[in-house]
């Protein structure tokens, strides 16, 4: 079997306790994602998704395991896996402006200056910034507009792998749709492979492929991956119509709520930990097909 686009094998992350001993974040987590994939990954606060995510982007070493894209290890950050954090890391210094087409000028070193402007603002106009905002310091903005702004340099960038740390969670409920829709876009219209935490079940049903679910620390796993099995594009309103969405929701809900507890603190032994495939399709139910309602419950 060839290896997936993204390549997680026996990610162990353990640092000390502040009491002198040991804490196990998680072991051997080990996973795939495909090219093109967009996946979402849910879990209690805690559990280890954010660690996770900094080793993917190459900002934190593993205490044993690797991370492989695309055949290549990942080690150090690189302008191929693009990085929004929950607390938005702009550099104070630069205008709005400048945060995003710094790192434009570096990926696309052969651009004219007004070509990399352009499409700077193209993207800040996508997250709704434009006009005499794209000129202020990041401390001239609200929190919301700041975490915009790192949305469109990440956008911007046109990374092969986005990595989205609850990219959403300052937003009001409006804009936070808008964005939703424009990232969709993006997504749809590139070969981008997305990987994103986010603790809103919602939005990982409308914007994912799949789903990981993760249980709680510590001795954390990924124990299981949900298919999203309603077909795109998806609209936010219509999507609560589907036959698959609340069967779907109410297995994330149920896992979230009772199995995360129940699955945390068992050493892995050695062995790969790897997420049991979970399909729920209420729709081959209804047609009379063959069943294909396959909900895995560990
Ligand atoms: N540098 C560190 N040193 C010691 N412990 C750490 C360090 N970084 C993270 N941890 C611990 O590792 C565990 C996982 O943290 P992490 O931030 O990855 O969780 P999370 O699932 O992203 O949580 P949240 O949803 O609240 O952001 C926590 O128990 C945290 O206290």
């Amino acid at each position: 079997m060839s290896k997936p686009y993204l390549s997680i094998e026996h990610l162990t992350q353990r640092f000390p306790d502040g009491q002198g001993g040991t804490l196990t974040v998680f072991e051997d987590a080990t996973f795939g994602i495909e090219k093109g994939e967009f996946v979402c990954i849910l879990g209690h606060s805690g559990c280890g998704k954010s660690t996770i995510m900094n080793i993917l982007a190459g900002l934190a070493e593993p205490t044993s395991g690797v991370v492989k894209m695309d055949g290549f290890e990942v080690s150090g950050p690189s302008l191929d896996r693009g990085v929004v954090f929950q607390n938005y890391s702009l550099l104070p210094w630069l205008s709005t402006l400048k945060n995003v087409s710094f790192g434009v000028a570096a990926r696309y070193p052969k651009w004219s200056r007004a070509k990399v402007l352009e499409h700077s603002r193209d993207y800040l106009a996508m997250v709704g910034l434009e006009g005499d905002v794209i000129h202020r310091k990041p401390s001239q903005l609200s929190g919301g507009m700041r975490q915009r702004v790192s949305i469109a340099r990440a956008f911007a960038n046109h990374p092969k792998l986005l990595l989205l740390d609850e990219p959403f969670g300052a937003l009001d409920a409006l804009t936070r749709g808008t964005i939703q829709d424009e990232l969709l876009k993006i997504w749809g219209g590139t070969e981008q492979t997305v990987f994103m935490i986010t603790h809103d079940i919602d939005e990982a049903i409308l914007l994912a492929d799949r789903i990981l679910l993760m249980s709680n620390g510590p001795y954390a796993r990924v124990a299981e991956s949900v298919e999203i099995t309603i077909p795109r594009p998806r609209n936010r309103t219509e999507i609560i119509e589907h036959p698959n969405y609340y069967a779907i929701r109410n297995h994330l809900v149920q896992f979230l709520g009772q199995r995360s507890k129940a699955l945390s603190g068992e050493p892995s032994g050695g062995e790969a930990q790897r997420p049991a495939p979970v399909r729920i399709d209420k729709t081959a139910e209804v047609a009379g097909d063959e069943p294909h309602l396959r909900a895995v419950n560990l």
